[in-house]
């Protein structure tokens, strides 16, 4: 469950979240809407500390992650996030983009991870695209794989920054 309590987050003197009360329970998938420059990037960034937070309270599964004591790491572990502009390794397979995480913070074996890895690609479509690198992949292909790499760590949480609604639709009925 995501808890947000009184977020505010400013940029300097500009107030762009201003108070956001919201709570999402588990299996629950919402969506928020609004103009270009509104805010709902940083809102997403401040549910995993990618901001730091002006005023206000977010809890993951309990865990307040604004409390200077909490182990945001180990909390982000479980977050899965897919960025607007994909943000995949550019000197990274697609396999190697998509294992990446599960080696090095999970720590689980390679060949577990590579299996894992098509496994995945599978499932989105792109097995013979493992050994491509992101830029030869068109946009939709980037965000699949991201949301490939993203699903790996097999996050409690995965939070889409500007999805389209096929992805919100693979993600919610399939996983
Ligand atoms: N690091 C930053 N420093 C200063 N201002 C920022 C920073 N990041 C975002 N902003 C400003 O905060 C506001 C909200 O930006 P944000 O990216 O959250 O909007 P958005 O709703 O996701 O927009 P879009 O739909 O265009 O992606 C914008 O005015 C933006 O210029």
């Amino acid at each position: 469950m995501i808890k947000v309590a009184n977020l505010k987050k400013a940029f300097g003197s500009h107030k762009v979240l201003n108070g956001i009360n919201v709570e999402v329970q588990a299996q629950e998938v919402v969506v928020v809407i609004g103009p270009s420059g509104s805010g709902k990037s940083t809102f997403l960034r401040c549910i995993n500390l990618l901001e730091t937070i002006t005023d206000g309270h977010v809890l993951i599964e309990d865990i307040d992650i604004t409390d200077k004591d909490s182990d945001i790491n180990k909390v982000r572990e479980e977050v899965g996030m897919v960025f607007q502009h994909f943000n995949l390794f550019p000197h990274k397979t697609v396999l190697e983009n998509i294992m990446l995480a599960p080696l090095k913070v999970r720590g689980i074996p390679e060949q577990q991870a590579r299996e894992k890895g098509m496994e995945l690609l599978k499932k989105v479509g792109l097995e013979d695209k493992a050994k491509a690198y992101p830029d030869s992949l068109s946009g939709g292909q980037k965000q699949r794989v991201a949301i490939a790499r993203a699903l790996a760590m097999e996050p409690k949480i995965m939070l889409f920054d500007e999805p389209t609604s096929a992805s919100i639709r693979k993600w919610s009925g399939k996983y």
